[in-house]
């Protein structure tokens, strides 16, 4: 599988365009399901067979995919699709190596998109037994903007909704439908029931700028279940907790919950917006009051992140959450280990793995199954 999918992979464009085509041809009732504009939809498809294929190794694997069923109730998804998505992933697959595609490798495709869509579906009949809400509509209470491109929204989720500090949630708005996007929750669980998102805005990007800039109180906001593993590790030991940008949010949902714990040696460091603002600056300046156990080192740049790491020792008891850009997450992962912590002690959320091989082929190349040299590739131009 990973070698048929490394070669697909350079096709990546080619093969999700043909996989929805496909997909929608045989089953037109399914295209209403998607966003209007494909374009990002058709990477994000690349973007979950990647971490599928890359983790076919990982004991953790079928948690997430639970979680990923569970989730997938807020698309409508019902088991028919699973089997119709099966389909026309197989026929894309195939279609994009005519050469190398064989029954071996069928096989083994049709034998592991069985085990996922199981893992997805097992997930998805669990949460209907329990009767938990496909998904949650929240009003906007507040729509503050503390920062040049970052907004703080505080919600009012309909009824009760159940999650652990560290964790994100899908987050869609009725001015864009169809157009989910994580975020992290920043503050525990309250018990007025209230949530807080800390949204920055990215330039081009489809969502953020609704948030940021468009939605206003009294809007409702549609949350999927919270999911992710940056929950406060249980039992709680000593803790370094290390974030960039508007990452500050989840390490404010565990820093509260810590005060419900008892006191461990806790330190964090906060690398500033590129823009070089520190945007939650009201709960910074209060901060030792609230949590005198903290030790919080306020970064202006990620190149300051080595040497304040390396003026503390004893890494090696500490446990670590890290949560930032992707880029900022490898940086301070591979730091944190640098200074001894052991990497199964290293938390954070699931990172899009960078794209390895260029976009867009050229006829030539699509021709030809094996990969190429760069020069024929129209991207290298
Ligand atoms: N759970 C999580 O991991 C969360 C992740 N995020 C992500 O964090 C980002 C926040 O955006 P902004 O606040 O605009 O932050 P930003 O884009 O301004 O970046 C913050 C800091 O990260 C550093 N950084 C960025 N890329 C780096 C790299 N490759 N290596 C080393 N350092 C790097 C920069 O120096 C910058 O000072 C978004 O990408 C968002 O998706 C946000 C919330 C939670």
């Amino acid at each position: 599988m990973r070698a048929s999918f490394g070669r697909v992979e350079l096709r990546a464009d080619h093969v999700a365009k043909y996989f929805y085509a496909h997909l929608f041809a045989a089953n037109p009732g399914v295209r209403s399901l998607f966003p209007a504009d494909m374009t990002e939809q058709r990477d994000r498809l690349f973007a979950a067979l990647t971490a599928v294929v890359q983790r076919l190794d990982d004991p953790d694997l079928p948690g997430y995919l639970k979680a990923l069923g569970r989730d997938h109730r807020k698309f409508a998804a019902e088991p028919a699709h699973y089997e119709a998505v099966g389909q026309s992933l197989i026929a894309a697959l195939r279609f994009a190596s005519p050469m190398t595609w064989d029954a071996e490798t069928e096989a083994a495709w049709l034998g592991a998109y069985k085990v996922l869509a199981e893992a997805m579906l097992s997930g998805a009949e669990e949460a209907d037994r329990e009767q938990a809400p496909r998904w949650w509509d929240c009003r906007v209470l507040a729509h503050s903007r503390p920062a040049r491109g970052v907004a703080v929204l505080t919600l009012a989720p309909g009824g009760h909704f159940p999650f652990r500090a560290g964790q994100f949630v899908s987050v869609a708005s009725e001015r864009l439908p169809h157009v989910w996007r994580p975020y992290s929750l920043a503050a525990a669980p309250r018990a007025d029931n209230t949530l807080e998102l800390h949204v920055s805005r990215v330039d081009g990007g489809l969502l953020s700028p609704v948030l940021t800039d468009e939605v206003r109180e009294g809007d409702i906001l549609r949350l999927g279940p919270a999911t992710g593993m940056m929950t406060l590790r249980e039992p709680v030991r000593n803790a370094a907790l290390v974030a960039a940008g508007t990452g500050w949010a989840p390490v404010r949902a565990l820093l509260e919950e810590l005060t419900h714990r008892p006191p461990v040696e806790t330190r964090a460091f906060l690398v500033a917006r590129a823009t070089g603002e520190v945007y939650d600056d009201r709960t910074i300046r209060g901060i030792g009051e609230v949590y005198p156990w903290l030790n919080l080192q306020v970064l202006s740049r990620a190149e300051r992140l080595p040497d304040a790491l390396s003026a503390y020792a004893g890494w090696e008891h500490q446990d670590a959450y890290v949560s930032g850009p992707p880029g900022f997450i490898s940086y301070a992962t591979d730091l944190l280990a640098g200074t001894g912590v052991p990497p199964g002690r290293i938390r954070h959320d699931p990172v899009p793995l960078p794209q390895r091989t260029p976009r867009g082929v050229g006829h030539a190349q699509w021709f030809l199954d094996p990969r190429q040299p760069q020069w024929i590739n129209p991207a290298d131009r």
